[in-house]
């Protein structure tokens, strides 16, 4: 350690402290405490805006050795080429030994350098080993980073805030297909949705118009061809105004052939919707290798996680849903399928983004979906989609869809 270093703390809330050395923002802070046991993909999930407010322990000993590639790299969709979102969502990272020296093509800076920019604590030196076989016996736990010479913040609990509505789109926005390949139009609620999620639909010809969480889907999905309810942070049952816009979706018998998918907040919250319960995991699914088996066919694909809730299987309204996939590990649900309609959500990431796409094919699915409803509807993809909607008082609104913004709406 050289002079300029300075040590850090990190204490779990009635549990043990670990002395290191602090490498991020000069700042010391709280949230819950979770462990990921994926071996590569730090940028991608420190901007999953599903770890928001979360201090994130990689149990992958070298962390930082390949830096960090570009948050301005866009892809020919005008999505981020290598974030999940523009910025960090974690708010402390814990790693056995940061890699100072770092080399890869698309690194532009250190690991370091972009926590210190983004004002996010980094501790390295800690006994991961140690700390995650304590979060396990525990279960999830609250912890703490304090840096030496600052006084000790108070534990925070983020799964008591709603999350989602911190890090949602705060107007609509668009992204198009390719010119010419465009073969439907998707309504995304987003929750805190990770930028392949967006990307897997585009570049299978969707035009997908993003919505923030509260947006009343109900009003406006007559004029789409699927709807898509995405992942992101936080308690699903503190997300009330989604379940219940949800809930009133399924219950218009007008929508009874719409596609719908959902993946991991969005599979607990159609879950709620539906009427069916969630609950907190004892310290939650975080990896890129986790089995998870279809129970339509039997067949084990490797999965991507990270969640932190899971839907009660058990709960699910018999007759109407069945679950779709189950966890090989620790037999927790892994998504749900409705019997009749062409409806069906998965807690894992079939978008990947680290992890391996076994799973991506459920895109292909949900486009299946999408296209037989076309036919049975007889719907063509309009190009200057105009979405209507009363917002009260008999007052229209009217959004021109390709007008709109065409990344997330921060402020
Ligand atoms: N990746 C996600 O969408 C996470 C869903 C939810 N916040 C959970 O922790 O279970």
């Amino acid at each position: 350690m050289s002079a300029a270093q300075t040590k850090a703390t990190f204490c779990i809330q009635n549990g043990p402290s670990f002395e290191g050395i602090s490498f991020g923002a000069n700042k010391s802070v709280a949230g819950e405490t979770v462990f990921t046991t994926s071996l590569v993909g730090y940028p991608e999930s420190m901007t999953d805006p599903s770890y928001r407010g979360q201090i994130l322990v990689f149990t992958q000993p070298l962390i930082g050795n390949y830096g960090v590639p570009s948050g301005e790299a866009r892809d020919e969709f005008n999505l981020l080429k290598y974030f999940e979102s523009p910025h960090i969502h974690v708010v402390g990272v814990i790693v056995a030994e940061y890699a100072y020296q770092y080399s890869h093509w698309t690194a532009v800076e250190s690991l370091a350098q972009w926590c210190q920019r983004e004002g996010v604590a980094a501790v390295t030196g800690v006994d991961t080993r140690e700390l995650v076989q304590y979060l396990r016996e525990q279960g999830s736990s609250l912890g703490r980073i304090t840096l030496a010479e600052q006084e000790p913040i108070p534990y925070v609990n983020p799964m008591k805030t709603n999350l989602v509505a911190q890090v949602t789109t705060k107007k609509p926005f668009h992204v198009s297909a390719l010119p010419g390949k465009a073969r439907a139009n998707v309504a995304l609620i987003d929750c805190g949705v990770k930028e392949n999620i967006i990307r897997c639909l585009v570049k299978r010809g969707a035009n997908v118009t993003v919505f923030p969480y509260d947006y009343r889907i109900q009003d406006i999905a007559s004029e789409f061809d699927g709807i898509f309810l995405s992942n992101g942070p936080g308690n699903p049952e503190l997300c009330q105004v989604t379940i219940s816009n949800v809930r009133e979706l399924l219950n218009n018998p007008s929508y009874d052939r719409i596609p719908i998918f959902g993946i991991c907040l969005g599979h607990q919250l159609l879950a709620l919707a539906s009427g069916a319960f969630t609950h907190k995991l004892k310290y939650g699914n975080r990896a890129h290798n986790i089995p998870a088996m279809d129970l339509t066919t039997g067949q084990c694909h490797i999965t991507s996680q990270n969640h932190g809730y899971a839907v009660d299987p058990e709960t699910l309204s018999k007759g109407l849903w069945k679950p779709y996939f189950v966890n090989l590990n620790d037999k927790s649900n892994e998504g749900m399928i409705h019997l009749q309609r062409p409806i069906f959500s998965t807690q894992f990431h079939p978008e990947a983004k680290g992890g391996p796409l076994d799973t991506a094919i459920l895109f292909d699915k949900f486009f299946d979906n999408i296209e037989t409803y076309q036919l049975e509807s007889q719907r063509k993809v309009s190009m200057s989609l105009k979405v209507t909607r009363n917002t009260g008082k008999s007052k229209l609104q009217t959004l021109n869809v390709t007008k709109l913004a065409k990344e997330r709406v921060l402020f």
